[in-house]
C-alpha cells in the first residue's frame, strides 16, 4: 500500500470512529517512517571518563589565560589586535575574556574616531566590520563606500584579489541588514567568484552561520598549520579548554543518557527516533560553556521530546489520536488521554513528567517562586497544535498555501520550545524572561522560521517520498508552478533574508546578559544550519552528525 492509499484508509477509519465511540486501535493502518536505530552504545558512552577535569588544568588554563591576557594588552596595531581577537572567538575562547575584548574595541573606536586619517585595505575594513558588528558597535555599511562603482550598485574590485581577502569579505557580508545593498552586493560577488575558485577555497557556510563549538577544532588545527610564534600561548589554551569543556560536556552526556534509560520512553514508541545523543549535540550547539549544564540538560530532554513528539503526529498517530493528545497537553491533563493506544498514552504521561521536573529544578536553580511549567506546558501546547494542523493538511492530502504553511510552520519547527527554555534556563531573572518575550518575539520567530526553512531543505526529499505533503519546498513549487531546484533556491534566499532581520539584534542597546541571550537563540538556527546542511543530520545521524559527536562528544585534543 502507497502512502497515500495508506492515508485515505486512515482517513476512512477515522470518520467512522469519530463520534464518540470507543476507538477500536486495532482498525488503524499506522505508518512507519524507516528511520535507523540509535547508532550509539549507550554502555560505552556511559563509561566516557576525561582527565581533564583534574583541577591541575585548571591551573595551567588560568596561567595560559593570564598570558594570553598579557598578550591582548601589549598588541598595540590595531589589525593586529583584531586578528588575535577573531582567534580568540575561533577558537571557542571568548568568553573567558568578554569584559577585556569589549574594553579593546571601545578603545579601539575611541581611537579611530580621534584619528579618522587611517586609511585600511579591504581586508582590514572586512575583518573590523565583521568583529565591531558582532560586538554591537553600530558600524555603516558605508565602511564598503569607496568599493562600489559610482552607480553604488555593485562591487568594484579585483576578482583576482588575494583569497584571504575575499574571503573576509564574504563574512562581513553576513552581517548585513534588510536593505543594506552594498553588503549584499559584496555577498553576491564573493559568492560568484568563490565559487568560480572553487578549487582553491572550498565554498563555506559563512562564520557568522556556523556553532562555534562544532568548529572550534579545526579553527585550532587551522591556527596551528599556520602558528606564528606569539600565537603559541593562545594555541595551547585553546587545545586545553578544549578538553576540559569537553570532560564536562561528557558528564552531562551520561547524566542525560542514564536519564533516558530510566525513562523507558523509546522501547514504548517502535516508529520513533532514539536521538538521546545527537539530541545533547543539539543543546551543546546551543550553549557549550561549562558552567550552562544544567540548561543542557533541560534543552536535551525538550529536543528528544520534540522529536518523539513529531513522530508521533507525522507518522504514528491517527486524526482522532492526535487531536486527544492535544487536547490533553493542552489541558495538561493526564486524565484526557485514557481512550489513546497505550504508547500514546506513555508518550503524554513521559512528557508531562518530564516537563514538570525540568519546571520544578528550573525554580530551584533560578530561585524562582513562579510556576515555571505553566510557561513551558503553553509553549508545548502551540507545537502540538501546530504539529496537528499539519497532520490534518498531510492526512487529507491537501497542500497549503506558502504562507499558510509558513505560519504555521515556524510554530512545528520547535523553536518557540526551545528559545523558551533558552530565556529560562539562562536568565538572570524572571523579570528579563517576560521582557523578552514581549519585546524580542521577533527574534525567536525568526529563528525558529530558520529552522523550518533548513529542516525543509534538508529532510522534504525523504518526506515527498513517504507522502508528507506539507514543506515550505512543496509549498513553494505548487503555489509558483516551478520545479524543485527554483523552489529550494527561494527558500535558501529566505533563509540569508530571515539572517538579515536576526542581525538587527546585534546592535541593539543591549545589557551584556540580554546580550548573550540574543546570541543563544542565534545559536538555535546555527545548530539547524549544521544538522541539516546536507540532508536529514537527526533522520539519518550516522554520517556528519556522527563524524561531528565524536569529534566534539568524544576525542580529546592531544596536547603536545
Ligand atoms: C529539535 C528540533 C528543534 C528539530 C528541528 C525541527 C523538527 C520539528 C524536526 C523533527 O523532525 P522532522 O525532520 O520529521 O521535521 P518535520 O516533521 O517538522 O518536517
Ligand atoms: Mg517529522
Amino acid at each position: 500500500m502507497t502512502s497515500g492509499q495508506q492515508t485515505v484508509f486512515c482517513n476512512q477509519i477515522n470518520s467512522k470512529l469519530i463520534g464518540g465511540s470507543k476507538i477500536d486501535q486495532s482498525l488503524i493502518q499506522r505508518r512507519n517512517a524507516n528511520y535507523k536505530p540509535n547508532i550509539w552504545k549507550y554502555d560505552i558512552m556511559l563509561s566516557l571518563k576525561s582527565q581533564y577535569s583534574e583541577g591541575k588544568y585548571k591551573t595551567e588554563a588560568q596561567k595560559l589565560k593570564e598570558e594570553v591576557l598579557c598578550l591582548l594588552a601589549e598588541i598595540v596595531n590595531p589589525l593586529a589586535k583584531l586578528e588575535l581577537i577573531d582567534s580568540i572567538n575561533k577558537m571557542a575562547l571568548s568568553h573567558l575574556f568578554d569584559k577585556e575584548i569589549m574594553e579593546s574595541l571601545q578603545h579601539m573606536e575611541y581611537a579611530k574616531k580621534k584619528d579618522s586619517s587611517s586609511e585600511m585595505d579591504l581586508y582590514s575594513t572586512a575583518l573590523h566590520f565583521r568583529i565591531f558588528r558582532q560586538y554591537g558597535f553600530n558600524v555603516p555599511q558605508d565602511v564598503f563606500l569607496s568599493y562600489m562603482n559610482e552607480m553604488g550598485d555593485q562591487f568594484e574590485v579585483d576578482a583576482n584579489m588575494d583569497p584571504k581577502t575575499m574571503m573576509q569579505l564574504f563574512e562581513a557580508s553576513h552581517l548585513a541588514l534588510k536593505d543594506e545593498n552594498m553588503l549584499n552586493e559584496a555577498r553576491i560577488f564573493c559568492n560568484k567568484n568563490l565559487k568560480s575558485s572553487n578549487n582553491i577555497i572550498p565554498m563555506e557556510m559563512p562564520l557568522h552561520w556556523k556553532v562555534e563549538w562544532y568548529n572550534t577544532k579545526r579553527q585550532i588545527s587551522k591556527h596551528e598549520n599556520e602558528e606564528r610564534g606569539s600565537n603559541l600561548k593562545l594555541l595551547q589554551l585553546a587545545k586545553l579548554n578544549f578538553n576540559m569543556v569537553q570532560a564536562e560536556h561528557q558528564k552531562d552526556l551520561v547524566d542525560i543518557l542514564r536519564w533516558w534509560r530510566k525513562l523507558g520512553l523509546i522501547e514504548n514508541l517502535s516508529f520513533s527516533r532514539d536521538r538521546a545523543v545527537e539530541s545533547f549535540l543539539w543543546s551543546v550547539g546551543v550553549a557549550f560553556e561549562p558552567q550552562h549544564s544544567h540548561f543542557r540538560n533541560w534543552l536535551t530532554k525538550a529536543i528528544i521530546f520534540i522529536i518523539v513528539i513529531d513522530d508521533v503526529y507525522d507518522i504514528y498517530g491517527s486524526l482522532k489520536d492526535l487531536e486527544i493528545f492535544t487536547n490533553a497537553v493542552v489541558r495538561w491533563d493526564p486524565k484526557e488521554v485514557e481512550q489513546l493506544p497505550s504508547c500514546m498514552k506513555i508518550c503524554f504521561w513521559k512528557l508531562y513528567d518530564t516537563t514538570n521536573d525540568v519546571a520544578l529544578a528550573i525554580q530551584e536553580q533560578m530561585g524562582w517562586k513562579l510556576p515555571v511549567s505553566t510557561y513551558l506546558q503553553k509553549v508545548w501546547a502551540e507545537f502540538c497544535k501546530a504539529l496537528l494542523v499539519e497532520a490534518k493538511w498531510d492526512q487529507k492530502g491537501y497542500t497549503p498555501s506558502f504562507s499558510d504553511y509558513l505560519d504555521n510552520g515556524w510554530k512545528s519547527s520547535g523553536g518557540t520550545v526551545l528559545s523558551l527554555h533558552v530565556l529560562l534556563g539562562l536568565s538572570q531573572d524572571f523579570s528579563q524572561v517576560n521582557d523578552f518575550l514581549e519585546n524580542e518575539q521577533d527574534l525567536i520567530y525568526h529563528s525558529s522560521l530558520i529552522i523550518r526553512l533548513c529542516n525543509d531543505l534538508g529532510t522534504s526529499a525523504a518526506e515527498l517520498e513517504r507522502g508528507d505533503v506539507s514543506s515550505s519546498v512543496l509549498c513553494y513549487m505548487k503555489k509558483e508552478n516551478v520545479k524543485e531546484d527554483v523552489a529550494r533556491e527561494y527558500i535558501k534566499n529566505m533563509v540569508t533574508e530571515t539572517w538579515k532581520k536576526m542581525n538587527k539584534h546585534c546592535f541593539e542597546q543591549y545589557s551584556p546578559s540580554l546580550r548573550s541571550l540574543v546570541k543563544y537563540i542565534m545559536n538555535i538556527a546555527r545548530v539547524t544550519h549544521f544538522i541539516y546542511q546536507n540532508g536529514d543530520g537527526f533522520g539519518v545521524q550516522d554520517r556528519e552528525t556522527r563524524q561531528q559527536i565524536l569529534s566534539s562528544l568524544v576525542e580529546s585534543l592531544p596536547l603536545k
